[in-house]
């Protein structure tokens, strides 16, 4: 949404911020010190100008401003960069938490003038999946949803034109990933339509559940990795808990319900899940549901992952383009997602959040 420029014409466009984020904590703060409605609006468009502390919104009286910071401290987003790194078309970043937790974000410009950010969800991932760095370091904690938001509008960044939650950690694990999607599609915050939004999960069923009914408009990716039950539980142990079926079922209701396109996402891995027989439970799997128009698997190419399993390997570029013409041939949607920065470990999988610091370097 575009700024709306003069003060008097906010006070009824912003809808009240969602409880538990800080700036329903300001709004109420702002409320009961008796500061009239458009201060906040103010504040709101001045963080949408990429202003980071109270004491940069320079429209706001100097009382307020000092207000703002003894009771919240001097920055509104609660992320400092700690350091950057680059390639190709990719900028990875590590930041670091008030409480001292580490997370890496990567934004992407993969076509003139298109930039997308690829969030972390959480510190770590104790889901422990065998070929992902994340998962090799555990779970520190959940983020907030300020956390969340905060590496959207990064100064360091403009406004993205799409955001995924494919970064660190299992975004539907972390109950505080529907307050970032409220604050991030709601005009006047983030203002971003959910179909340019994707949530990856490996399927964490009651939530994916949630996820259809409140953000039906989210775009999905379920990751699969392989067809039969028992290998799926030993790569993503979540399988144990709420199986591939059930989540597959979900998502047959939600294609139903809103005709939109759902992902499957394949991670190939050499001499894993490759094979013939692999392939062909795949194309069944997806071919045998009520809307198979409406599933379309992407593969992706193992990247080497600090902690991963030692024995996985990457096929070869070849292999992965072959698999997907397979899949087609047996009447599958598929693509081979593309995928930059595996140089500076900011592709799938490979962010842990700690070989950046060798490059610290200042915002
Ligand atoms: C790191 S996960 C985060 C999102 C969510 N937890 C999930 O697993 O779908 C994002 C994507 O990275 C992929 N991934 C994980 N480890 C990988 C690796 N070593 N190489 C390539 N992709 C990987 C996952 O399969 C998933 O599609
Ligand atoms: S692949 Fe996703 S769910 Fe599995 S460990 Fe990595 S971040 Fe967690």
């Amino acid at each position: 949404m575009r700024p709306v420029r003069h003060p008097a014409a906010l006070v009824n466009v912003l809808p009240t911020p969602p409880p538990g984020t800080v700036l329903a904590d300001v709004y109420a703060h702002l409320a009961s010190a008796g500061a009239p409605p458009y201060r906040y609006h103010q504040l709101v468009l001045a963080l949408q100008r990429g202003a980071q502390r109270f004491d940069d919104v320079s429209e706001l009286p100097r009382s307020l401003r000092d207000a703002l910071t003894a009771r919240f401290g001097p920055t509104v987003l609660p992320l400092e960069l700690v350091a950057v790194r680059s390639a190709e078309q990719v900028e990875k970043v590590l930041f670091e938490t008030r409480s001292g937790a580490r997370l890496e974000t990567v934004r992407s410009r993969y076509r003139a003038g298109w930039s997308s950010v690829c969030v972390s969800t959480q510190a770590g991932c104790g889901l422990g999946c065998s070929f992902c760095a994340t998962g090799a370091i555990g779970l520190a904690r959940n983020l907030t949803a300020d956390e969340i938001c905060a590496q959207v509008v990064h100064r360091r960044w403009a406004a993205p034109d799409s955001v995924a939650f494919m970064g660190m950690g299992e975004a539907l694990a972390n109950p505080h990933v529907f307050t970032a999607l409220e604050l991030l599609t709601t005009p006047g915050y983030g203002g971003l339509s959910p179909r340019r939004i994707t949530v990856s999960t490996v399927g964490f069923a009651p939530s994916l559940e949630r996820l259809t009914r409140e953000h039906p408009q989210v775009t999905i990716t379920l990751s699969v990795h392989s067809p039969f039950p028992a290998q799926r539980a030993e790569l993503v142990p979540l399988e144990r808990r709420f199986s591939l079926a059930e989540n597959l079922a979900i998502l047959d209701r939600h294609v139903v319900a809103v005709r939109r396109k759902v992902y499957l996402a394949y991670l190939l891995i050499a001499g894993v899940n490759d094979s013939e027989d692999h392939l062909r439970a795949l194309a069944q799997l997806v071919t045998s549901r009520a809307r198979p128009e409406l599933f379309h698997v992407s593969v992706i190419r193992y990247n080497d992952a600090s902690g991963a399993d030692p024995s996985h390997r990457a096929p070869s570029a070849q292999r992965v383009d072959d698999f997907v013409a397979q899949l087609r041939a047996l009447g599958v949607r598929a693509t081979r997602r593309q995928q930059f920065g595996a140089s500076i470990d900011a592709a799938c999988g490979q962010l842990h959040a700690r070989s950046l610091l060798r490059n610290r370097r200042p915002s």
